[in-house]
């Protein structure tokens, strides 16, 4: 039987819908989420990205501010505009659009940020307590994932769920999360040989690689689960993921489509991630929301 297709695209628009109450809720109390969005350059595809995000925040009512910046702006410039932001009373969250310029280091810039200014989930202290199981920014793709999982049903608890990817934005943390939602959790990446055995034994697989068609009908188990993160340009200018697709959702049990599935999650987790910066930062709505 062919796999159910996991519409992240829907489970997205359902979940925009409902964060767009929560936002007229909070504006009807006085808080206006906000978010800042730091683009540096003009890759093409980076600014194709950053507008769906501020797109996004309009269509469910969050404020959005974008920051440009030029290709060649110097780290100190940089830094300021994030310290500039992480002052600014009107903004909750902020995200630093990667990649960025060699001149800039990146871990310098995420560890500006204000933690709890960090709706990317990327800064050391939202890292180290995701890792300990506190309360923190999770971040989105990862968050997105567990997100459509739930949607569809599916319980992670007991499984075998098996990364190939070892990502500082995808990989780890995502092995992270499922851990701390009882999955036994394998990482894999590009030493691990053969991968294959590896992949054949999941439960849960989720590809985080950057390869079309790294994984074939061979290489999983019937009935497996496969979430695909990949996102790769084919010969014809398609986005297409790191699972060769029409072959494996005949062997799995569920699979998710690129384009229209992790993707629209992680953008969606993104707000999710505003709103809570923006409570976070009210005590009195923050208490009154428990
Ligand atoms: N600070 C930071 N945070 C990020 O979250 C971040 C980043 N930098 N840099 C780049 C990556 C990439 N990323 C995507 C999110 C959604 C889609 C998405 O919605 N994709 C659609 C299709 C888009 C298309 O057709 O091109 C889909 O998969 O259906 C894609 C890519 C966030 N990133």
């Amino acid at each position: 039987m062919p796999a159910k297709l996991i519409d992240g695209k829907q489970i997205a628009a359902d979940k925009r819908q409902q964060i767009k109450v929560k936002v007229q809720e909070l504006a009807e109390k006085g808080l206006v989420p906000g978010l800042a969005v730091i683009l540096v350059g003009e890759n093409p595809a980076s600014q194709s990205y950053v507008k769906g995000k501020i797109r996004d925040c309009k269509e469910v009512g969050i404020h959005s501010e974008l920051i440009r910046l030029p290709e060649t702006v110097t780290e100190e410039e940089l830094l300021a505009e994030v310290v500039r932001l992480n002052r600014a009373p009107s903004i909750h969250g902020i995200l630093v659009q990667l990649p960025l310029p060699k001149q800039i280091s990146e871990d310098k810039v995420i560890e500006t940020i204000a933690p709890e200014k960090d709706v990317d989930g990327f800064h050391p202290v939202n890292l180290g307590k995701m890792m300990i199981g506190q309360d923190c920014f999770e971040p989105c793709t990862p968050a997105g994932i567990i997100e459509m999982l739930h949607a569809c049903k599916i319980r992670i608890a007991g499984k075998h769920v098996i990364i190939v990817g070892r990502s500082h934005i995808v990989g780890k943390p995502a092995s992270q999360l499922f851990l701390n939602h009882d999955a036994t959790v394998t990482i894999c990446h590009s030493r691990t040989t053969p991968l294959a055995e590896y992949t054949k034994q999941a439960d849960i697989l989720v590809v985080a690689v950057g390869h079309a068609g790294l994984i074939g009908a061979e290489d999983i188990k019937p009935g497996a689960i496969v979430v695909d993160v990949g996102m790769n340009r084919n010969a014809d200018g398609k986005l297409v993921g790191d699972v060769e697709f029409p072959e494996v959702s005949q062997k799995a049990s569920f699979i998710t489509p690129v384009p229209g599935g992790v993707g629209p999650m992680t953008r969606v987790m993104l707000l999710e991630n505003t709103v809570k910066a923006a409570l976070a930062s009210d005590g009195r709505l923050q208490s009154e929301s428990r």
